[in-house]
């Protein structure tokens, strides 16, 4: 059987500041090729080139990647300040809908960092804008400075609800994990179940309550080093399982019954 195809949600950037290009880091595409085993996909996150439908009939399950711009507070009702930074505003208008397509059809996602907050903002939730400001929070953000491996380097223990889906997943109830955003979720969407802290209580791995397909997404960075990293290596496998279903044409009860 060919591969499941996952499409990955990148982000816009500006090369040599002035030619505009969609891209997705090779991190991500290697989890995706390497430990899902599916083919990766990059999509152009922009209204005005791909539609909803179109992309989950192309697609067998999608990754929502990090980011720097942040999803603009709007999308959660709330006024933009400076605190709350640069925004992509193509980027939610198409990830914000596909996220909530995705999950009432089943079709597998998986959310990380700024993808993570994405799927909170898409089930109704709230974003703190700098939780570094918050009292009893550590820093979560990216060291400015250093290599590769020192920006992405474990920096806290996550723990997990025990019995949940990721302490089920990992065969762990308390993980080390990388750090590299500044903001975090404030009030939990809909159905927005949160499975897993860090030490100073920031939401770090969620899933939705009753959704019929694979629906997780984490707060930290799981494309570092994905294929062999205890923790990275079974959440994209277990995603690729997904997807390859999905592919199969295996669909959710749910469905099954329409
Ligand atoms: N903007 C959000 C999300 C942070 C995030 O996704 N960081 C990774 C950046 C990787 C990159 O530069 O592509 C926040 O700060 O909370």
């Amino acid at each position: 059987m060919a591969r499941p195809v996952i499409g990955i949600i990148g982000n816009h950037y500006l090369i040599n500041d002035e030619y505009p290009a969609h891209a997705a880091g090779q991190m991500n595409c290697e989890a995706i090729a390497e430990v899902c085993d599916a083919l990766p996909m990059i999509i152009p996150s922009c209204p005005s080139l791909v539609d909803i439908p179109a992309l989950m009939d192309a697609c067998d399950g999608f990754l929502f990647t990090g980011g720097r711009p942040n999803v603009h507070p709007e999308e959660y009702g709330e006024e933009e300040t400076e605190a709350h930074g640069t925004f992509d505003r193509s980027r939610d208008r198409v990830a914000l809908p596909l996220i909530r397509a995705c999950v009432e059809a089943g079709q597998p996602i998986l959310g990380v960092c700024r993808g993570f907050q994405e799927v909170n903002v898409a089930m109704g939730g709230t974003l703190y804008p700098e939780i570094r400001d918050l009292p009893g929070r550590m820093n979560h953000r990216m060291p400015p400075d250093g290599t590769l491996e020192e920006k992405f380097e474990l920096r806290h223990e996550v723990t997990f609800t025990k019995g949940g889906p990721f302490h089920r997943l990992m065969g762990a109830e308390v993980v080390m994990t990388n750090t590299l955003h500044g903001q975090g979720i404030k009030d939990a969407g809909a159905r927005i179940v949160i499975d897993g802290l860090a030490p100073d209580g920031t939401p770090e791995a969620i899933y939705i309550k009753d959704a019929p397909g694979f629906a997780l997404s984490v707060q930290w960075h799981p494309e570092y080093k994905a294929s062999e990293d205890p923790v990275s290596r079974p959440l994209f496998a277990g995603f690729g399982d997904a997807a390859r279903s999905w592919a199969k044409g295996e669909r959710p009860a749910i469905l099954k019954l329409a």
